[in-house]
């Protein structure tokens, strides 16, 4: 079946507590875009990012991708999807190259070396292949983390903070192969409190406050008209 809308989210909330951490929260992101969740520290994202990935149970509302409801069907939903959660560290046990080849094996992914060799390459961490995940730097294990999700070329790809503790060579590559692969047919949602990111890469955006959706739409959108994007978000979460 042909799925035009990837993600759909319809009145999910997710309480910790007293606190509502997404609070009747909507969202749509169709085919094709290359959507940025965007928010202050501490505003929801990761929270939702855990829900559209079945990682967390929401308290209440509907959440589906690809669609499939998430809580009725999570493990479909991340055979479909590329993932990376927040601050996720691969198995302390294995080199990047092991853990890359694991992943590739469970995804069933043939001729995966060549696809392996191609990620070493583009990120510049073949010099690390042999290194055990617990002793990779930050940067570089998040080099491994965003070649994982890519390796098997899913429909959609879910990233909190992609380019976290990349230094500015390496964010300009992940810049340019999110860029190519959206206009490749892929769709990508990432969550980022990097305005700049933002306005540099994604087609459209969702501003998130306090838990609750305060603005969605294209970067485009007359609402934000030619001021910095700075200045709106500020105007919207202050
Ligand atoms: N497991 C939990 N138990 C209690 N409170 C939680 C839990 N997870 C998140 N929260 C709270 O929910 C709110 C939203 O957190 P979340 O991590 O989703 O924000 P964020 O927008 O991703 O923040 P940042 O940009 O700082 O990473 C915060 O107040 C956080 O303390």
């Amino acid at each position: 079946m042909q799925v035009d809308t990837l993600i759909k989210v319809k009145n999910l909330s997710k309480n910790f507590s007293d606190l509502k951490s997404v609070d009747a929260f909507d969202l749509e992101v169709k085919k094709g875009e290359l959507f940025g969740l965007l928010g202050p520290n501490g505003s929801g994202k990761t929270t939702m990012i855990k829900m559209l990935t079945g990682q967390i149970k929401p308290s209440g509302g509907e959440v589906s991708v690809h669609g499939i409801d998430v809580l009725a069907n999570p493990l479909r939903v991340k055979e479909l999807t590329g993932i990376i959660p927040e601050q996720e560290t691969p198995p302390s046990f294995l080199t990047a190259e092991e853990y890359l080849h694991f992943v590739a094996k469970i995804r069933k992914l043939e001729g995966f070396e060549d696809k392996c060799e191609w990620w070493f390459s583009y990120l510049d961490f073949a010099g690390q292949k042999d290194v055990l995940c617990k002793d990779l730097s930050r940067g570089t294990r998040q080099k491994l983390m965003l070649a994982q999700a890519f390796l098997h070329e899913p429909e959609l790809v879910i990233i909190d903070e992609p380019l976290i503790n990349l230094d500015p060579l390496m964010q300009r590559k992940v810049k340019d192969y999110l860029r190519d692969y959206v206009s490749k047919g892929g769709t990508v949602f990432i969550s980022t409190h990097i305005l700049e990111i933002a306005r540099e890469i994604c087609s459209s955006m969702g501003i998130i406050y306090r838990g609750k959706l305060v603005f969605s739409g294209n970067m485009d959108d007359p609402a934000i008209g030619d001021r910095p994007l700075e200045d709106f978000f500020l105007e919207l979460v202050n």
